[in-house]
């Protein structure tokens, strides 16, 4: 036995310390002692020893983890099974309880016989450590050399025995169970290193399991009625079947007395009152889980195995309740080339080392988390249902142990390493948030209703596939289960509301929860304050823009009407230009008939009736014959004849006719008829050559002849018989007298108006620039305009000068004898109408 359990560490390897020995603080200086008591004192004090490392107690509130090494197969000489005797064989696989199916692979178990020594990858350094050493091939090869790993609560050599690893590893944990604090207890290692033949031994070697219930049982026994405690047993098991999805199966049979199930749940939780009784169920358990032989092991365990016990106290008692001890044993991780599996078994493989892989991600997570708390705890647990199941535990919440077993062999120097360097940090997780027992009831239940919520959203398919698929009932003592299934059950069954009314959440998430949602509240409604002043501003603007278009369409009108305005008068003024050229020509022409056929010596051709129409001085009335001659001699100009008022102009037309009608009669006693008519002609002339000079484009001129009777009353120009006949005049009229010898033609007058008027008068063609053939001509100088009667009145008074030189002798003119051609031009109407105004003036 001595040389299994301690073996020789390999030679010709280096120590490397992953895990620093924790050393105590110095001890303060001693205090000084009374004078009193050094009497009795010893003189000397020794100081207390120093704690060695192997008896530091690792903190309590930390994870425990402890180790355990299976004893390795050696070659069992003749002396060696004298001294093992029974002891040896009593180790074999599923020693407790008894398996038919592994008392036949038992012998297999023995047959190895190899070399013990350099055989051997790890050796007990003390009880809290251990050192791994490759064997010399990988130490040649990779040179990997030999690593010391602390810390431990707790190493347990090969050569231990099951009590011993209870009373210092489960022991503490059922103590805390019987004082109402949960614990949980999980057997981590490679495939055959003694994880099951741990937690449930043989029935010579009992295993944790069994002491633990007969420990519990033995402590309540002799307990008052009044402090009753109920235990509640339920063992259920999570595997993967061909590798499709996680299942969990109840391992308590069914036939159980119905009396001591709780039938309303899934998985049976069965009342146990006593240790055999708890033990019977468990073996029968065993015999239900699903085992596999695999290279490593004849039987091999191919799901996770909880085993709960649920402590409920009496209801007169004022004790904590509900607490519950949890024991996993896990399936051991495996390797594809050491156990050979094929096919389902190697489907099998996978879901067991994902699941282990899972629960270490989730502790090292949780040592992370404690160590930086700003980085948040990675959710690991929901990548398989055990974590689930074990969230609390995994989460730090709950206080749980670690036995980390493993084979002290060479070829399971790889496992070994490679569990030592995943699970050796887990000793640092801390237990902070460790729930109070008194309040234990009241936490879990918030604690398993809020992660209610995450387990329905991240619940995988394949688990709630393995819920529907195997229906079973769950125990009070697999709260956390039970919470699982009905989740799983209500996530299908009830709408979000129901759900999310039915979640408790905590106090701290539900603060949290209400202040986000108040911010929320406050921030939608600035938002809606905002919204609201922008939409008052559209409205005003969109009375504005409204505004605008109504002064808009206001002033299109206007516009229009202005235009329209505009056009009418462009009309107008294209209307009276046209009709006064044709009404002028007309009546130029028709003047010309009346001269032609008029006789000349006509003692009424000097009668000459003049009816301005508008805008006519009014002439001054006449006392003497002279005034009214003055006032004969007027001529009118119109420059608007759209602006006849016909009384203003018939009154003024009468007195013109009355005074008209004086001067004639006055003239035909002075001058002969032969003369009146010459100087009418003449005077005739004169005028319209004046009216043609001075006509404004767009005025009519007119000749009037009330004897003709074909002038019109109402005449734009009206042409005056001269109240005095001069001697220019005379001798023009002579020349002008029909059959007298003259170069010109008998009726100059007439043709001399006729080409002064074709001159003076705007032909349209003229006016478009075109010529009597419709040619375009060069442009001419503009003509000038008619210009109204108290314009021609002025210039009349400012050509008084001219008649002032006129009077001048000859001679004072410059000596130059006027032709007649001169005195003919001298002798126009303006002269002589100008002549009669001064001869008024002096008198
Ligand atoms: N400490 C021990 N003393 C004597 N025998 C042991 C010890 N540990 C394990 N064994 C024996 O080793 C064999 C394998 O052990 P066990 O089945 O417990 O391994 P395991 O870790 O549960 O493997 P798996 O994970 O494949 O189920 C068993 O036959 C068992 O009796």
């Amino acid at each position: 036995m001595d040389s299994i359990t301690s073996p020789q560490p390999c030679p010709n390897t280096v120590s490397v310390r992953r895990n620093p020995p924790r050393r105590g603080r110095p001890t303060p200086m001693k205090a000084p002692i009374p004078s009193q008591l050094e009497e009795l004192l010893p003189t000397t004090i020794s100081d207390p020893p120093l704690p060695t490392v192997a008896d530091q107690a690792p903190p309590s509130e930390s994870l425990k983890v402890f180790l355990r090494i299976k004893p390795i197969v050696r070659t069992i000489t003749a002396a060696a099974c004298k001294q093992l005797g029974e002891a040896t064989r009593s180790r074999a696989k599923n020693a407790w309880p008894q398996n038919p199916t592994a008392k036949k692979n038992s012998t297999k178990e023995k047959q190895p016989a190899k070399k013990i020594g350099s055989e051997i990858c790890i050796s007990v350094t003390d009880s809290h450590s251990v050192t791994i050493s490759p064997p010399p091939s990988l130490v040649d090869s990779k040179k990997i050399k030999s690593e010391v790993y602390e810390g431990f609560s707790h190493v347990f050599a090969s050569d231990s025995l099951q009590n011993e690893v209870y009373e210092k590893m489960v022991k503490p944990i059922v103590n805390d169970f019987l004082e109402g604090r949960s614990g949980m207890l999980a057997a981590l290692g490679p495939s055959g290193s003694g994880k099951t033949h741990t937690v449930f031994g043989t029935p010579r070697e009992r295993g944790m399991v069994p002491l633990a219930l007969q420990h519990i049982f033995k402590q309540s026994k002799g307990r008052d009625c009044k402090f009753s405690r109920s235990f509640y047993l339920s063992i259920f098991e999570i595997y993967s079947e061909r590798g499709k999805g996680e299942k969990i199966c109840d391992l308590i049979p069914e036939r159980v007395d119905s009396g001591l199930q709780s039938s309303s749940k899934r998985v049976q939780e069965v009342m146990v009152s006593n240790a055999p009784e708890a033990e019977s169920l468990i073996a029968c358990a065993m015999l239900k889980r699903a085992t596999s032989m695999t290279n490593t092991n004849s039987q091999s365990s191919r799901s996770q195995c909880i085993i709960n016990l649920h402590m409920k106290r009496g209801e007169v008692s004022n004790q904590p309740d509900d607490a519950v001890l949890t024991v996993v044993d896990l399936a051991g991780a495996e390797r594809e080339k050491r156990t050979g599996n094929q096919g389902a078994k190697l489907l099998e493989s996978n879901f067991i080392n994902n699941t282990s892989m899972v629960f270490g991600l989730c502790l090292r997570a949780l040592l992370e988390h404690q160590k930086n708390p700003k980085k948040p705890l990675q959710k690991h647990f929901q990548n398989s249902l055990l974590t689930k199941y074990l969230r609390e535990y995994l989460e730090g919440k709950k206080r749980m142990s670690l036995i980390l077993t493993v084979k002290p062999g060479e070829d399971d120097y790889l496992d070994t390493a490679c569990l030592l360097r995943q699970a050796s940090p887990y000793m640092k997780i801390k237990f902070n948030n460790i729930e109070d027992p008194s309040s234990s009831i009241c936490n879990k239940r918030s604690i398993q209703s809020f992660s209610r919520i995450g387990q329905q959203k991240r619940m995988k398919p394949s688990a709630i596939d393995a819920q529907t698929e195997e229906p079973k009932t769950i125990g009070d003592g697999n709260l956390l289960l039970q919470e699982v299934q009905t989740n799983e059950a209500s996530t299908m069954d009830k709408p979000d509301s129901i759900r999310s009314s039915s979640v408790k959440l905590s106090s701290n998430e539900s603060l949290t929860r209400e202040r986000s949602h108040i911010i929320t509240q406050n921030f939608a409604k600035a938002i809606w304050r905002v919204l609201k002043q922008y939409k008052d501003k559209l409205v005003v603007a969109e009375r504005e823009v409204e505004s605008v278009g109504e002064n808009l369409r206001n002033e299109m009108g206007r516009r229009i009407e202005l235009e329209n305005e505009l056009e009418d008068l462009k009309s107008r003024c294209t209307c009276s230009k046209e009709n006064t050229e044709q009404a002028t020509l007309i009546k130029v022409e028709e003047a010309e008939r009346v001269l032609e056929s008029s006789p000349v010596d006509s003692p009424k051709s000097t009668e000459h009736v003049s009816e301005p129409i508008c805008s006519v001085p009014e002439p001054k009335p006449c006392d003497s014959p002279k005034s009214a001659e003055s006032v004969s001699e007027q001529i009118c100009f119109v420059s608007e004849p759209t602006c006849n008022s016909p009384k203003t102009t018939g009154s003024i037309s009468e007195q013109i006719q009355q005074d008209t009608d004086t001067l004639a009669q006055t003239n035909a006693a002075k001058c002969s008829p032969h003369q009146a008519s010459e100087s009418s002609s003449s005077h005739q002339e004169s005028c319209i050559n004046e009216a043609a000079e001075d006509q404004m484009p767009g005025t009519s001129v007119e000749l009037g002849d009330e004897e003709a009777g074909c002038l019109d009353l109402k005449q734009d120009l009206v042409i005056t018989q001269p109240a005095d006949a001069e001697v220019e005049d005379t001798v023009d009229l002579k020349r002008n007298k029909p059959g007298h010898s003259m170069a010109e033609p008998s009726n100059p007058p007439q043709s001399h108006v006729k080409s002064r008027l074709a001159s003076s008068f705007e032909d349209p063609k003229d006016e478009m620039g075109l010529d009597r053939r419709g040619k375009p001509t060069k442009p001419e100088k503009p003509k000038r305009r008619l210009l109204p009667a108290s314009s021609s009145l002025l210039r009349d008074m400012t050509a008084l000068a001219i008649d002032d030189e006129l009077e001048k002798p000859k001679g004072v003119r410059g000596g130059k004898k006027s032709t007649v051609d001169d005195e003919t031009k001298r002798t126009q109407g303006s002269i002589s109408l100008l002549r009669l105004l001064q001869s008024n003036l002096r008198h």
